[in-house]
C-alpha cells in the first residue's frame, strides 16, 4: 500500500486517483476548487463518467480514498505527489503552465521528506525539469521527478484505466522507477521505460498520430464526395491491414475534446520551439477545422438558406459517454448557424448544464430527442449517442417540417434514408436527395 497524493481532481486526477485506490493503495484527491471537493465529499460526481461513481463511493467506504483542499496536509503525508492539473491550451496554441507551476511550488512549500513526484498532466518536453527547478527553489529535501502521463479515454476512463495498454514511466531514477512500476503492475505488464523528455513526448506523439488518423479519414472521405466512392468501405478496407489497424478511420465532423485539439497546438509550438516546422500536425489541425464548417455547407445546401430555418442539433457532447463540451464541434457549429440566421433546439442526453455554461443561451436546449426535432427544418447529427443512433427515423420524418438529415457522423445506412425519403447528406458517402425539398429549398 502506498501513500498517494494527487493534486487536481479532473477528470484524470479523480479518475487515476480512484483507480490507484481500488489496486489497494491510500489515496488523497486536493484541489483549489471548494466546490468540487464539497460536491465530491458529499459522494456527488462533478463529472458524468460511467462507472465512476459506485467506484469512488466503493473507495471511500472503504477508507482508501479521500478528497481534500488542505492541499500541504496532503502532501506532506504522501510517499508519491501526482501532478493532474490542468495545461489548457493558451491563446498563442502552446501548453499553458500556470497550473503546473503553481501546483510545483506547493509541493516545494510543503516538502517534508523524500517524494517521487509523478507528472500525469500532459506537458511540454522540459516541464519535469521546470517543476524540479520550481520545486529546488524552494526546498533542499532530495526528490525524484516522473512523468508518467495518462492515456484514457473520456466515456471509457475507468476501462482504459484498469486495463491499461501500457505505462509510460520516464525518470532518470531507478529507485523511482521500481515504485512507479509496481503500482501500474495491477493495471498492465506493459511499461515502457524511458527518460522524463521521451515520455513528455510519447503523449503528445500518440494524440497527434490519432488526430491525423482522424484527419487523413476526412479529407478521404471529402474526395469520396467528389467521385461517388464510400469513405465507410474505403476505411473498412484499409483499417483490415493490420499495418494501418481500423480505429480512428470514422470520417465525420472532425475531433474535438480537451485533449486532440490543445495537445496538437501544443506539439506544433514544441517542434517550433525546437527549430523543427511540423508541415503535418499543421495540415491535420488545418483539415479539423474546415470539417467542422462543411457541416454548415451541408445544411445550406439542403435548405438553400438558414436564415428563418430552424434546426435541431443532436449531440453537444465532443463525443458519446461524457457531457464534456470543451472543443466540440457543436460549440464551434452552432454559433455559426446561429449568425447564419438559423434558430437552433439543441439535444443532447447530459451535455447541456455544461453547454449552457459555454454557450449561453444562443439556442434553445432540451433533453428530449424527439422535442427537439418536431417542427424543425433540419436535424444535424453531431455526437453518435446511442439515443440518436437508436432514433425512429419514421417518427423523425412525421414530426419534422422537412424531412432533412445532415449527419456528421454517418449513423445511418443510404439506402434506408433513400426509401424514407430523406434528404439525407453524411460525410464522404453518396448524397441522397428528395427531389421535393430541394426545389421547395432553392
Ligand atoms: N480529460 C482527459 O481525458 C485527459 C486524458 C489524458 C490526459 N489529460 C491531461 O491531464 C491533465 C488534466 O486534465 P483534466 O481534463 O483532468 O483537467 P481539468 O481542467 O478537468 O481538471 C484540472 C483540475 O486541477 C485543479 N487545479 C488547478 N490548479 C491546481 C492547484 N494548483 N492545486 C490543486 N488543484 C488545482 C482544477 O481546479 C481542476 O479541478 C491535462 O494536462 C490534460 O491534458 C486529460
Ligand atoms: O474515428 C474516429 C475516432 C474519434 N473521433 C473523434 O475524436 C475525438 C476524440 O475521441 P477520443 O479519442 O475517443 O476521446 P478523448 O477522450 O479525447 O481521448 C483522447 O485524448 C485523451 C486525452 O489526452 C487521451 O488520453 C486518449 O488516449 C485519446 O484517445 C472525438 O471528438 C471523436 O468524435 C473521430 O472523429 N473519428
Amino acid at each position: 500500500m502506498k501513500k498517494i497524493a494527487v493534486i487536481g481532481t479532473g477528470y484524470v486526477g479523480l479518475v487515476s486517483g480512484t483507480c490507484f485506490a481500488e489496486s489497494g493503495n491510500n489515496v488523497i484527491c486536493c484541489d483549489v476548487d471548494d466546490n468540487k471537493i464539497t460536491q465530491l465529499s458529499k459522494g456527488e460526481m462533478p463529472i458524468y463518467e460511467p462507472g465512476l461513481e459506485e467506484l469512488v463511493m466503493k473507495n471511500t467506504r472503504e477508507n482508501r480514498l479521500a478528497f481534500t483542499t488542505n492541499i500541504p496536509q496532503a502532501i506532506s503525508q504522501a510517499d508519491i505527489v501526482y501532478i493532474a492539473v490542468g495545461t489548457p491550451m493558451a491563446v498563442t496554441g502552446e501548453a499553458d503552465l500556470m497550473y503546473v507551476r503553481q501546483a510545483a511550488k506547493t509541493i516545494g512549500q510543503n516538502l517534508n521528506g523524500y517524494k517521487i513526484i509523478v507528472t500525469k498532466s500532459t506537458v511540454p518536453v522540459g516541464t519535469g525539469k521546470l517543476i524540479s527547478a520550481i520545486i529546488r527553489e524552494q526546498t533542499k529535501i532530495p526528490f525524484d521527478i516522473v512523468s508518467n502521463p495518462e492515456f484514457l479515454r473520456e466515456g471509457r476512463a475507468i476501462e482504459d484505466s484498469m486495463n491499461m495498454e501500457r505505462a509510460v514511466i520516464g525518470t532518470a531514477s531507478s529507485k523511482a522507477f521500481e515504485l512507479i512500476a509496481e503500482l501500474h503492475k495491477p493495471f498492465t505488464s506493459k511499461i515502457v521505460k524511458t527518460t522524463v523528455e521521451t515520455a513528455e513526448l510519447i503523449k503528445y506523439a500518440a494524440n497527434a498520430f490519432l488526430s491525423t488518423k482522424i484527419s487523413f479519414i476526412n479529407d478521404i472521405a471529402n474526395i469520396c464526395e467528389r467521385v461517388d466512392a464510400d469513405v465507410t468501405k474505403v476505411s473498412e478496407a484499409i483499417g483490415l491491414d493490420s499495418r494501418i489497424g481500423g480505429q480512428f478511420l470514422q470520417a465525420g465532423a472532425g475531433f474535438g475534446g480537451s485533449c486532440f485539439p490543445k495537445d496538437t497546438a501544443a506539439l506544433l509550438h514544441i517542434a517550433k520551439d525546437a527549430g523543427y516546422d511540423f508541415k503535418l500536425i499543421q495540415a491535420v489541425m488545418e483539415t479539423n477545422e474546415t470539417q467542422r464548417l462543411l457541416m454548415v455547407e451541408k445544411l445550406t445546401s439542403a435548405l438553400g438558406t438558414l436564415k428563418g430555418k430552424t434546426i435541431a442539433v443532436l449531440g453537444l457532447a465532443f463525443k458519446p459517454g461524457t457531457d464534456d463540451v470543451r472543443s466540440s464541434p457543436a460549440l464551434d457549429i452552432i454559433p455559426q448557424l446561429v449568425d447564419r440566421g438559423a434558430n437552433v433546439m439543441a439535444y443532447d442526453p447530459v451535455a447541456i448544464e455544461e453547454a449552457k455554461r459555454r454557450l449561453g443561451y444562443k439556442c434553445t436546449y432540451t433533453d428530449d430527442i424527439y422535442q427537439a426535432i418536431e417542427g424543425t427544418n433540419a436535424c444535424l447529427i453531431l455526437t453518435d449517442w446511442e439515443e440518436v443512433k437508436q432514433i425512429d427515423l419514421a417518427k423523425v420524418k412525421g414530426i419534422s417540417r422537412q424531412p432533412v438529415i445532415v449527419d456528421g457522423r454517418n449513423l445511418f445506412e443510404i439506402e434506408a434514408m433513400r426509401q424514407l425519403g430523406f434528404t439525407y447528406l453524411s460525410v464522404g458517402r453518396p448524397a441522397v436527395h428528395n427531389k421535393s425539398i430541394i426545389s421547395k429549398a432553392i
